[in-house]
């Protein structure tokens, strides 16, 4: 593995490993995205996949909201897309300005049309690069974060072939062809661990699993279905750096809309960290998960739209319902999915700013 400059600020990692820490570390889902003017600058002259796959623009992008807000966020996020393991896996993906996939997966005859195996190295090395880059241009000033997307959620998008209101297609899937589905959704995760484990390879300090369709799913089927894949991810990314002598790193398990599943998730998913979004109270996620596990979020991020005053007030309500009176433990702020393209960089500074100040040791909230 290469040497990485020192880090400086470990506050994300602890809070991770379940500590407490002076305040909780903060950072925000797709804070390298459209809201920011700089990011619009590079995108004029480059295709959203160019970005992501040249590892210059990838670690100019990814380093643009760490240099905006300086001494404020506690985490860079690789500039990537989860729809990267499709295209590995030998799918087309276009982005105009959404997802589109020309030739989706219909029918279970249609796997065949995927790669029989995956060299993800070869397919995505241009990530890797990417990782290994960021890493040394962020000269340890924060850590940085890996990902991919869940299996399910990524099954939805290959079979959809982009955004869905009804899932028409991918619940066919799962109710039609129940095995072909678990088979699928298990292929799927293999290339998963294969990326997450090169991504710690090339330097990526803790990683984390979008599975942001989870909310389209009953609790009973999203166990049925998502739960064994997200599972076999965290065992076996695990396993696999154990065996190649690499320390573990935290994983981080963004399930969108899980919140029935929470106690499942905390005591039997292998996850160190749990993403909330903002439909569960802060307060009520913490007595179904125990103290097993750190939790990441919650903020509605729609808050970013309401102006100073409605900022202050619900960070304040959220630091106080994560902090429960105590200094932060094993929390990560965040807002409950990611920031949106109309909100105003300087209201999200001021977020930033906002929970610096009421989830601090000390400050009471
Ligand atoms: C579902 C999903 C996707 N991509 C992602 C998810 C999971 C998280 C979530 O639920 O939001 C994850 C993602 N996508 C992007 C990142 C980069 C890192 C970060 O800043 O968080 C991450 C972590 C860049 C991006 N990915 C995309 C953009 C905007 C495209 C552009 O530059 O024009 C960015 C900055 C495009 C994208 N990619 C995807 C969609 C639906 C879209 C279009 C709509 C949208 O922007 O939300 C798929």
């Amino acid at each position: 593995m290469t040497d990485f400059p020192p880090l400086k600020n470990d506050l994300l990692l602890r809070a991770a490993k379940g500590e407490e820490t002076e305040r909780a570390p903060v950072w925000v889902m797709r804070q390298a995205g459209r809201y920011l003017p700089e990011f619009q600058e590079v995108r004029k002259k480059h295709e959203f996949f160019e970005v992501c796959r040249t590892p210059e623009l990838a670690t100019e992008v990814t380093l643009q909201p760490i240099r905006r807000y300086s001494g404020l966020l506690d985490a860079a996020i690789i500039f990537c897309d989860i729809l990267v393991i499709p295209q590995a896996m030998g799918m087309e993906v276009l982005m105009n300005p959404g997802p589109s996939f020309p030739d989706p997966l219909r029918t279970p005859a249609d796997v065949s049309k995927l790669h029989d195996t995956v060299d993800v190295q070869k397919e995505l090395g241009y990530v890797y690069d990417a990782i290994t880059m960021t890493r040394k241009e962020l000269k340890g000033e924060v850590p940085l974060i890996g990902f991919c997307g869940a299996p399910w959620t990524l099954f939805a998008y290959m079979i959809e072939g982009g955004g869905s209101k009804t899932f028409q297609l991918a619940k066919t899937w799962l109710f039609k062809y129940p095995e072909e589905s678990k088979k699928l959704l298990l292929r799927i995760a293999d290339v998963c661990i294969d990326f997450l484990v090169g991504q710690v390879k090339a330097g990526a300090q803790l990683l984390q699993i979008f599975d942001s369709w989870a909310s389209e799913l009953s609790p009973h089927d999203f166990h049925e279905f998502s739960f064994p894949s997200i599972v076999h991810i965290s065992t076996s990314v695990k396993r696999k750096l154990a065996e190649a002598h690499i320390p573990a790193v935290p994983m981080t398990l963004f399930a969108k809309g899980a919140n029935q599943s929470l106690s499942l998730l905390s005591s039997k998913a292998g996850y160190d960290v749990l993403g909330l979004d903002w439909c569960v109270d802060p307060a009520t996620a913490r007595l179904l998960v125990g103290e097993n596990v750190g939790l990441q979020g919650n903020l509605d991020p729609g808050v970013l739209y309401g102006g100073r005053d409605a900022i202050e007030r619900e960070v304040k309500r959220m630091c106080a319902a994560f902090r429960q009176g105590k200094a932060p433990k094993a929390w990560i702020a965040n807002l409950g999915h990611g920031i949106t393209p109309g909100v105003d960089p300087e209201d999200l500074r001021f977020f930033f700013e906002c929970v610096h100040k009421y989830s601090s040791k000390g400050t009471s909230v």
